[in-house]
């Protein structure tokens, strides 16, 4: 992974400096002096998927496998920012794929999630995203993703709705023909 060079660390600090200044606080009392390069860092850990290269976090972990059977990992937890108010979202991810030869790591399936995670995202396309990922480097038969978030920018700020949650599903290849195998991820999907 690329770090952000402390030179541009620096200049993000300046810009939050400013921004908590134009917010009419007072940037020289002793809980904010460190604020602008500690929200700096932040930032940039947060939004660390732009640095990251998706063949170093597979690190090679496919292997060759003869069935053709569904896996299914649910429930990866994310963290991402809506690309509209710079605002968290967060909920789980779910990924079913069926194999066509090859299967990936299973922790490389979340790693994946963070990486397309960790960035300014909209949810329709942080799950298109991670399937079509999938689907590449895997020549899959099929993968579908299964989304869940909550938006704070919904919550805290806006329209302020505090029980609305948001699904998106992406499809591809064979999960797009068959609602039999469909069927099947929504039902494992509930156990
Ligand atoms: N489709 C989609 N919309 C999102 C996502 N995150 C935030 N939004 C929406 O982006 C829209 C931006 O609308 P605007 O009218 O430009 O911004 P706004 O005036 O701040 O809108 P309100 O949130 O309704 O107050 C809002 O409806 C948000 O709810 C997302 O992941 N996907
Ligand atoms: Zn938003």
């Amino acid at each position: 992974m690329r770090e952000l060079s402390e030179e541009t660390i620096k200049e993000i600090a300046g810009h939050y400096e400013a921004i908590i200044r134009l917010l009419g606080e007072d940037i020289t009392r002793e809980g904010l002096l460190k604020t602008p390069m500690r929200a700096a860092k932040a930032m940039a850990y947060v939004t660390r998927g732009y640095r990251q290269d998706a063949d170093e976090i597979i690190n090679e972990a496919i292997f060759t496998h003869e069935g053709s059977k569904m896996v299914l990992v649910k429930d990866i937890e994310f963290y991402s920012l809506c690309e509209h108010h710079i605002l968290p979202f967060f909920g789980k991810v779910s990924i079913g794929y069926i194999p066509n030869g090859k299967t990936i790591g299973l922790s490389k399936l979340a790693r994946l999630v963070d990486f397309y995670a960790r960035r300014l995202q909209v949810q329709e396309r942080l799950t298109a995203q991670i399937c079509n990922l999938i689907m590449e480097k895997l020549n899959a038969k099929g993968v579908i993703v299964v989304c869940t978030g909550d938006h704070l920018c919904m919550k805290m700020r806006g329209v302020e709705k505090q029980n609305s949650a948001t699904t998106t599903i992406e499809t591809s290849g064979i999960f797009d023909e068959s609602p039999a195998l469909r069927d099947e991820f929504f039902k494992a999907l509930a156990h």
